[in-house]
């Protein structure tokens, strides 16, 4: 019998932020859970995140003993983790959210017949609010890619999609927290540039940018109708939309999820 429920191979950031997520969410406690990783620095932040995990340097010693492995790390190693991976027994459904590594790939690396499930996270499953996209390799079953849905639908929203559209998953939601907090430090700079003291822009910026993506979620308005509620006929907000039609803000920002979905497709060549 497995002796963890989820295993971990990396214990970094991603790692971490799922694990911390799946306990939250009371989908298994810590100590069901173990990482490895050969960063003893990295073992020991995971361990303080989540007391009670089991922390190797090994990975031998999660990959023999986990139902489900979970492979999170960088898509560079992932040939050379792959190559040294022994399963145990009674072998684990093997779930890759490596950017970029193709399912053909994961599953020439692994033992013949393993099922395995691609998947693209985001960080905010730490917090429950993950936005995630996953496709089944070849032998996944239905059950399979239920436990990934159960896996990630506790961690945030999660969409089944063919493979071919995990690249534009990585570019728009994997990276796309990173394009919402550098729109969030520009709120936060232009309201100190507007006289606000830089504690209360920053707090007015995060709570502006999370309500108005909760109206979308809660309301389900088109995001067009909601922003035509917030500009009065020759009132402030159109003036500033303005200015950001000058700066190209939408095309900046397709071409944004654009590059990253084509370096997503690029580390997928390598
Ligand atoms: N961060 C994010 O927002 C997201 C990341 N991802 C994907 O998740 C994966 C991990 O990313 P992230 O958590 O950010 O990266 P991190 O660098 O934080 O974590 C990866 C960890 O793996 C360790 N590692 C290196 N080689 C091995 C090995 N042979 N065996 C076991 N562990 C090893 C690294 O150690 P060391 O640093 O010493 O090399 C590092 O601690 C990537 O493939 C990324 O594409 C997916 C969605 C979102
Ligand atoms: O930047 C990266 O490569 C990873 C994948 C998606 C988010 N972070």
């Amino acid at each position: 019998m497995p002796q963890y429920k989820y295993g971990f191979i990396g214990a970094g950031r991603m790692a971490s932020a799922l694990a911390g997520g799946l306990v939250d969410a009371g989908l298994a406690a810590a100590s069901e859970i173990a990482a490895s990783d050969p960063n003893a620095e990295v073992r020991q932040a995971f361990a303080e995140r989540l007391p009670g995990a089991h922390l190797h340097g090994d990975n031998a010693a999660v990959s023999r003993h986990a139902s489900m492995l979970i492979l999170a790390v960088k898509p560079q190693v992932m040939g050379a983790v792959l190559g040294n991976l022994p399963l145990g027994e009674s072998a684990p459904l093997v779930v890759s959210i490596a950017a970029g590594v193709p399912i053909a790939k994961l599953e020439a690396g692994l033992a013949e017949g393993t099922h395995v499930v691609r998947v693209m996270p985001n960080t905010p499953a730490l917090i429950g609010r993950g936005a995630s996209g996953f496709s089944g390799g070849t032998h996944a079953t239905a059950d399979d890619l239920a436990s990934v849905l159960q896996l990630l639908e506790a961690v945030g929203i999660a969409f089944e999609v063919p493979e071919s559209l995990l690249d534009a998953v990585t570019g728009l939601s994997g990276s796309g927290p990173a394009f919402v907090y550098t729109m969030i430090e520009a709120l936060s700079d232009g309201g100190v540039l507007a006289g606000l003291p830089r504690a209360v822009a920053h707090q007015l910026a995060a709570q502006t940018v999370s309500g108005a993506a909760a109206m979308v979620l809660e309301t389900g308005e088109h995001p067009a109708l909601l922003r035509e509620a917030v500009a009065s006929p020759g009132g402030t907000t159109i003036a500033g939309l303005a200015a950001l039609e000058q700066g190209s803000l939408r095309s900046t920002v397709i071409g944004a999820v654009k590059a990253a979905a084509e370096r997503s497709q690029q580390l997928g060549r390598n």
